[in-house]
Formats: C-alpha cells, structure tokens, sequence
C-alpha cells in the first residue's frame, strides 16, 4: 500500500513556473500586465499598444507604434481558403467551433508553421491578432445572412472589428468600451486556457496547435464561456424583480451561477470595476436602465446569499449584449483579446521550457491476470 498522496486536484494553489507577463494578486486585488496596472493601461491606451506591450514587454515608441499597427493593418485580410472553410461550415456550428476551425486551417496552410524561432512566432502572433477580428465579424454576420465586410486599413483595431461586424462605426463612447473589454480580457497568468497553450508548446508543438488547443479550453463555460452563460442566465430570469425567486431555486439546485466567483481572486476580480464603468458608458448610450437593474440585482443578492462576487465575464456579457453581438459570439470575443495572452505565454515556455508532465495516484484495481478463457 502506497502512502496517500497530497493530491492538488484542479491544481488549486499550485505554483508551476515563472512568468514576466502578468502578476494577478489577489490581496491587493491587482492585475500588472508588464509591471503596470491594468486600469491604468485601459485608462490610457490603446488595445494595439497594450498588446504590443504584452509580447515585447515595454509600451511602443510613437515609431514602433506606427509601424506595428501598419503591419497589423496589412495582415487583416482573410485568404480565400479560410473564408471556404467558413462557408463550408453550418451556421448551427458555434462560433467557437469556427474560430478553432479558421485558426487550424490557417496554420495548415502557413508554410512557416514548424519555424518556432522568436521572430517567426511574433510574426504568426500578429497574423492572428489581424485576422481573428476578421473572422469572429464574418461568421456572426453569415449566420444573420449578411455578406462579409472587408477590413479597412483607416481604421484602428476596435473601430475595424465594429465596423467589420455592423457596417458602420459606432459612437465614439461604444469604440472605447470595446477597447476597454479587449484590453482586460488580453492576459490573466496561468488561466486554464494559457496553461492549456503552455502544455501543447511544451511538447515542441507549433503555436496554432497551441492556441488551437487554447479555444478548446476557453470555450467551456468554468471559463470563457461564462460570458455567454451570463446573458442565457437574464434571459431565464427575465426582470429584476424576478431575481430572488430564482436565485432560491438555482442555488437549492446547487447550480453555479455563471459570472460569479473565481479560482484566484475571492475578494472581486480586480477587472469589474474598469469593465463596470464601460457598461455604465453603454447603458446610457442605448438607455438600457432595465438590463441594468436585473443585472445590479443578481448581483447584489450574490453578495448577500453566497458572499460571491462577479468576475470580468458578468460585465462584458451584457455590454457586449448592448453593442449589438449576438450571445454566441462573446467567447469568439475574448478569444480575439486572449491571443494576445496565449502567444505571449507560447513565446516565454519556448524560451525557458521543460516538458509539462504532472504525476497521479493510482486508484484503480490492483494488477491482476487476465484469465485464459478469454483468449479462446
Ligand atoms: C474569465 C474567467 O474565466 S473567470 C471565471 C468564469 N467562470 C464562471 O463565471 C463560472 C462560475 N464560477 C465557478 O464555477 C467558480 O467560481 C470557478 C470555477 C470560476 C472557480 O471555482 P473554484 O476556485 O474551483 O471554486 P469552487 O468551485 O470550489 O467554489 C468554492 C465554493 O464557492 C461556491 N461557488 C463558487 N462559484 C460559484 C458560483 N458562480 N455560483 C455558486 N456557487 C459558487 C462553490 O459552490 C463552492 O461552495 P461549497 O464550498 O459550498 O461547495
Ligand atoms: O484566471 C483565471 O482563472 C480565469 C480568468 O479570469 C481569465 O482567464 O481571465
């Protein structure tokens, strides 16, 4: 008999490696990308300076700056045999599924996939930060019936990504809350997805196999789906003052409520806050006071019955609700945000890398023989 093991399960509190990326800290209730504070990065830049920063690890130069978002502008388009793929696709397909899909083929067709020198996965990192906009516009917009919408290059990352989506540049305030979203959903540490990403490099496996297997895992719903799950939660409640009775039920059910808690941060997630003020911005925009009302009362009941705060996914579901998205779009969203994150991890274990390989206790029936009768 073996000694009983202290098994971590999910595992929770383990430290694996090192990471100069981000630092979440949940006593001070803190999210550093780089070393600097994400509120201040959301307050002050812009989407392509935060992710320029995540992958080099300083802010641009005005010239560095030009001339990535030149480059970023010139890698949007999306080559004809990924828009077949997508058209290939059923429009009953999830989004998610179709991202995955898109982002596979375009590494089945890069003919650079195997090169994993720094420069050459910086390059591949950018073609996707371009082109996943592209993509995530396109299959919300064919599953509405609607045609495909060119990117155009006078536009900058989030301008672009609306306009690719709805024909047309929204009202400055919309534009910011976007960048907003994109800028805190781009990096969060050793999340599952990342950790996902970092396992697949380890091997020595390309970076579309990396991502390809990140989607995988941001998709469920104890992760990036939850976003999604938000906006299905209002919909069963329906009003606020509907909120109580099914939160009794939900919670006699034990269901998780989706939005709520998270792995690292038990005090709030130090995000909401910034991302709350977006959704204020956006529900008087589109004056929508009676989703923010059943939405201040879940949350506030959560508080009282089960001391459980929101996570990002509570606000950026119903502010991604009010732009005009489609429910089953915001995970594809986060995605086009995180690949900043997954790349930037992917580029850091290939530099300092050693196999991910935990061990398990055995608790299976002990070794037996397998009797002669079944081989005859
Ligand atoms: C961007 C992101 O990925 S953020 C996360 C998005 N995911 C969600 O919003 C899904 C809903 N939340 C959850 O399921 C969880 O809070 C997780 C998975 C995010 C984190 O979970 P863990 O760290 O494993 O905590 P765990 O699930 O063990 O919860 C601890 C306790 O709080 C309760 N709890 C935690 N989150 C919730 C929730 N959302 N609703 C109801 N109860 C909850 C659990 O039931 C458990 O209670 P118990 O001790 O009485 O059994
Ligand atoms: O850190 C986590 O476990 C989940 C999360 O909030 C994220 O990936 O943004």
């Amino acid at each position: 008999m073996t000694e009983p093991t202290d098994i971590k399960k999910g595992l929770a509190g383990v430290v694996v490696d090192y990471t100069a990326i981000s630092k979440v800290n949940p006593d001070t209730n803190s999210l550093l990308y780089r070393g600097y504070p994400v509120q201040e990065l959301a307050a002050q830049c812009d989407f392509e300076e935060v992710a320029y920063l995540l992958w080099h690890g300083e802010l641009p130069t005005d010239a560095q700056l030009a001339e990535f978002q030149a480059l970023e502008r010139s890698l949007r388009h999306l080559d004809e045999n990924v828009k077949r793929v997508i058209d290939d696709l059923p429009v009953t397909a999830h989004p998610m599924d179709v991202v995955r899909t898109a982002v596979s083929v375009i590494g089945a067709n890069d003919p650079e996939t195997a090169n994993s020198s720094r420069d050459a996965e910086l390059q591949k990192a950018l073609a996707l930060f371009a082109k996943l906009p592209s993509i995530v516009a396109y299959d919300q917009r064919r599953r509405r019936g609607e045609p495909l919408i060119e990117p155009r290059d006078d536009l900058g990352y989030s301008a672009n990504f609306l306009h690719m989506t709805f024909g047309e540049v929204p009202d400055l305030v919309v534009v910011n809350a976007f960048d907003v979203s994109m800028i805190l959903y781009a990096e969060h540490s050793f999340n599952a997805s990342t950790f996902t990403a970092r396992v697949i490099t380890s091997t020595l496996s390309d970076l579309y196999s990396a991502v390809v297997g990140a989607i995988g895992a941001l998709k469920g719903e104890l992760h990036g789906g939850a976003n999604e799950a938000v906006m299905h939660t209002f919909g069963e409640i329906g009003s606020a003052d509907k909120v109580a009775d099914w939160l009794d039920a939900a919670l006699a059910e034990k269901r998780k409520i989706m939005g709520f808690g998270h792995r690292v941060y038990k005090n709030g997630d130090s995000r909401v806050p910034t991302m709350e003020a977006a959704l204020d911005t956006l529900v008087a925009e589109y004056d929508a006071g009676d989703l923010m009302e059943l939405y201040t009362a879940l949350k506030s009941d959560m508080q009282q019955r089960k001391n459980i705060k929101p996570n990002l996914d509570y606000p950026s579901g119903p502010a991604y609700h009010l732009m005009g998205y489609d429910t089953e779009t915001f995970t594809p969203l986060f995605v086009a945000s995180r690949i900043v994150g997954w790349t930037a991890h992917i580029m850091e274990q290939r530099a300092s890398n050693s196999l991910i390989r935990p061990l398990s206790e055995y608790n299976g029936v002990e070794q037996r023989t397998v009797p002669d009768s079944e081989k005859n």
